[in-house]
């Protein structure tokens, strides 16, 4: 049973389109990510569902509420961590957690939120003097302070470093577990296919695909790639006339071979065969990014992702 439906969703602001035509339904229990580029129209699909913004067309339906008409209740239901969170400067963690805990009539214990995301050093600090991080992870404490039946997490871990990113995806995880649905908006691939159940991939306002991550990487059947240096001289034609292998390159001493699933196993064999060892042998996987290039005809965003 759904616990959100978006059918047909439209908005534009002025001439620019930036969502042209989007639907996907979100059940309930699951971690469900919207993935996409820069300007996809990500937030703003997000901001509609959660009554920020007036949708120009289309059906939204979030636990039965339509989310203009509904505003008050939707915001006992749903909590929203968005992506530039504007909250008072002068107010320390501690009263910022007070005022947020005050809107709800059965808030969560918010000591235990801080904990969780490292900050209960930070009570005292005004909001101001946080770091991009710190302020990120009480923008999360906020989206779930009223023990929302959905949080919409957008651009959850961006500013964060690698230990802090895997210390929230990991209470994320938690937060499902205890019954909470995830809408996680993201451009992160590794966050995308590590923490979600499924994927809407919105690419120019639309959605491309639908999917687990493990469905869109088998969809785009991508080849399995071995890579490897030869001990002794190869002859690339005793690989290539595999059933299994698509291809064989050089680059430099080293071998690429791409094929099937059973690729591997085929190559391994001939090598053992011919008394050749392959050292530095890696077998690489599809990924979910090869999936995205698939589908859009180009890579998310590589440069941050080897960065981040
Ligand atoms: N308030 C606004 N006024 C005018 N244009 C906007 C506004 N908000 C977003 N846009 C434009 O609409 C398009 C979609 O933006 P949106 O923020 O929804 O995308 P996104 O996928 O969330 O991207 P990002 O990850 O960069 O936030 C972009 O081209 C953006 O420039």
């Amino acid at each position: 049973m759904p616990i959100i439906e978006v059918d047909g969703l439209r908005k534009r602001y002025g001439d620019q389109v930036a969502v042209d035509d989007v639907s996907f339904a979100v059940d309930e229990g699951e971690i469900f990510g919207i993935l996409g580029p820069n300007g996809a129209g990500k937030t703003t699909t997000v901001e509609c569902v959660a009554g920020l913004r007036a949708p120009d067309d289309g059906r939204i339906s979030v636990l039965g509420l339509d989310p203009r008409a509904d505003r008050a209740g939707l915001r006992q239901v749903v909590g929203i961590q968005l992506q530039e969170s504007q909250l008072p400067e002068k107010l320390t963690v501690a009263e910022t957690l007070d005022l947020y805990s005050s809107f709800y009539p059965d808030p969560a214990d918010w000591r235990d939120l801080v904990a969780d995301l490292g900050l209960a050093t930070k009570l005292r600090t005004r909001f101001g003097k946080l770091s991009g991080g710190q302020k990120q992870r009480l923008s999360i404490a906020l989206a779930l302070i009223g023990r929302p039946r959905i949080a919409i997490l957008d651009e959850l871990t961006t500013g964060l470093d690698p230990q802090a990113r895997r210390d929230t995806w990991q209470l994320i995880k938690e937060v499902r577990d205890r019954g909470v649905t995830i809408v996680l908006v993201t451009h992160f691939m590794e966050e995308a296919e590590r923490l979600c159940d499924r994927l809407a991939v919105i690419d120019a306002g639309r959605v491309v695909a639908l999917d687990t991550p493990a469905g869109l990487v088998a969809r785009v059947g991508a080849e399995q790639r071995i890579r490897f240096r030869p001990s002794e001289p190869l002859d690339d034609r005793l690989l290539t006339e595999l059933p299994e292998v698509t291809s064989v390159t050089r680059d430099g001493s080293r071998v690429l071979v791409t094929g099937n699933d059973d690729v591997l196993l085929a190559v391994v064999t001939v090598l053992a065969r011919e008394k050749i060892r392959p050292t530095d042998l890696r077998v690489e996987q599809a990924t979910l990014d090869d999936a995205f290039v698939a589908l859009t005809g180009r890579s998310i965003n590589a440069d941050e992702e080897t960065k981040a």
